[in-house]
């Protein structure tokens, strides 16, 4: 597809998380029209679990579910393309997946993705977390079409692998974009230097929408929202507050940066590879 601009205003919203799910999809919309009427963005970008905890109680069809179906308006009514963050999706054979959903400016469902890797750590003294005990693992890559710009996506713990940024790019991504809430204990260690490290192998931008930080809450995200661009420069960032952080996207970076530093010509691939599997 022919390449529309190489400028993208992105809008990123980090959202507080009530205990009401229609309560919290309605303050997703508000800030979708707030985000809409301020800056005009073309792409909207919400966090990972934006409307719920990821618990099989609160699980969705997608697209036919309550959330979709708002989240699908908010893109026809206001002509965006919007990455919905995540929810947890009720699938066919009865799993929950943590999913984000994609909508385009006409309100259609362009791509589903389900979080491939599973956020199952034990940190001593800090954090235990067990995604694999409620949800299931996705299989599929994600990769989306916005005015002829290749966007991969991924959720939260997908941004620790690097080899899934590495196929991404490897099939011309220019940005990877992952809905997340990290927590207290490892937001501060490796929240920033994970997107910049993505960033800088592949060369593309990194753009992540987090919740924002409740202390009251079970799970505490870090906030912190950002733009990482392609050399590996914090182009923006948020606080830990609820708030909209908008800013254009410049994706002549990309071609930049990579014909000044062509680390991807200079791979020994004659020595190494990184492949996708065929299932
Ligand atoms: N919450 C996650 O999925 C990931 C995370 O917090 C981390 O990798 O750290």
């Amino acid at each position: 597809m022919r390449k529309v601009s190489n400028i993208m205003r992105l809008a990123l919203l980090q959202l507080s998380l009530s205990r009401d799910k229609a309560a919290n999809v309605l303050n997703a919309i508000s800030k979708i029209e707030m985000a809409v009427e301020e800056h005009n963005p073309r792409l909207i970008t919400l966090p990972e679990c934006f409307n719920c905890p990821c618990h099989r109680k609160y699980a969705e069809h997608i697209p036919d579910g309550y959330t979709s179906q708002q989240l699908s308006k908010a893109a026809l009514d206001n002509q965006i393309y919007l990455i919905g963050g995540t929810i947890p999706e009720l699938g066919d054979n009865n799993a929950i997946y943590n999913t984000c959903t994609v909508w385009g400016p006409n309100g259609e469902l362009l791509a589903k993705h389900r979080k491939m890797h599973l956020f199952d750590i034990d940190i001593k003294g800090g954090i235990r977390f067990m995604e694999s005990e409620m949800m299931s693992a996705g299989n599929d890559f994600t990769i989306i079409n916005v005015d002829g710009h290749k966007i991969g996506i991924g959720i939260c713990y997908d941004i620790r692998f690097e080899e899934m940024a590495r196929l991404y790019r490897n099939n011309g991504c220019e940005m990877i974009i992952y809905p997340a809430a990290f927590n207290m204990t490892t937001g501060p260690l490796h929240w920033e230097l994970l997107q910049r490290a993505r960033a800088n192998d592949n060369q593309l931008f990194v753009v992540t929408a987090s919740l924002a930080r409740d202390h009251s809450a079970e799970y505490v995200s870090y906030g912190h929202s950002m733009i990482v661009d392609p050399w590996a420069k914090v182009q923006k960032t948020a606080d830990e507050h609820e708030q909209i952080l908008v800013d254009d996207i410049d994706f002549s970076l990309v071609e930049q940066v990579r014909q000044q530093i062509p680390v991807f010509s200079q791979r020994r691939l004659d020595l190494y590879s990184t492949e996708k599997k065929s299932k």
